[in-house]
């Protein structure tokens, strides 16, 4: 069985035109980087992965997830983290919630994992945290930290540095492709900026509008 996420000719369609159409493999620790032009079909190449493609677009093609193919599954049986431009952190839960949210709900220890995981991550007693408070790079820590604690099997990124500053950027970008490597998940990013690209060491896809 070969590991890793697997796209394996995926053609999507919006109506009647060829939106675009690929074929590749991202192994386990591995960044696969999509770039293009505005309207090129990154974003709706990751909702393609996540399961959430409605009309309309149309999809042909397979997703495999470590040899298993995933494509009829429904977006929560997939296991696929997500992250966004926007951390999109619960507003009503804290810190310590937001992580709690994501965890695998049989699994023991969770407050205990979750308070570690914050330590690990420089947020040491952040748990009863209102998520409001946190700054950007902080936000985009927890973000990232309740995708790993959610235990994905791939992880997909939407231009995730976009909205943090120029110093941060650079900061929360090591330390999120060194995460995502650690936890050796298959990982697709979507991007504008060359410097992403570079930092994710991976190849590099370029869709055409
Ligand atoms: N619900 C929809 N109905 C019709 N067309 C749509 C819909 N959603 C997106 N599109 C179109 O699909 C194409 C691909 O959109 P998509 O958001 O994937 O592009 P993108 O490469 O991520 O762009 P950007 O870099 O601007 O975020 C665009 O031409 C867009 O206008």
């Amino acid at each position: 069985m070969s590991e890793g996420l697997a796209l394996d000719r995926v053609r999507i369609r919006l109506g009647n035109t060829e939106l675009l159409s690929l074929e590749r493999s991202v192994r386990p620790g591995t960044v696969l980087t999509v770039m293009g032009p505005s309207g090129s079909g990154k974003s709706t190449l990751l909702s393609y992965i996540a399961g959430f493609l409605t009309q309309p677009f149309t999809a042909e093609g397979r997703v495999l997830l470590d040899g298993e193919d995933i494509t009829d599954r429904a977006p929560e049986q997939r296991h696929v983290g997500l992250l966004f431009q926007d951390p999109m952190l619960f507003p009503h839960l804290s810190v310590g919630g937001n992580l709690l949210f994501g965890m695998p709900p049989g699994l023991s220890g969770r407050r205990a994992r979750a308070a570690d995981a914050l330590a690990r991550f420089g947020l040491e007693g952040f748990a009863g945290r209102d998520p409001a408070t946190l700054s950007g790079g902080q936000a985009s820590r927890v973000a990232l930290l309740r995708l790993l604690l959610s235990e994905p099997r791939a992880a997909l990124l939407d231009e995730p540095f976009s909205k943090l500053d120029r110093h941060l950027r650079a900061d929360i970008r090591t330390f999120t492709f060194d995460r995502l490597r650690e936890a050796q998940l298959p990982t697709v990013l979507v991007t504008h900026d060359p410097e992403d690209a570079e930092a994710a060491g991976g190849p590099v896809v370029e869709l055409t509008f």
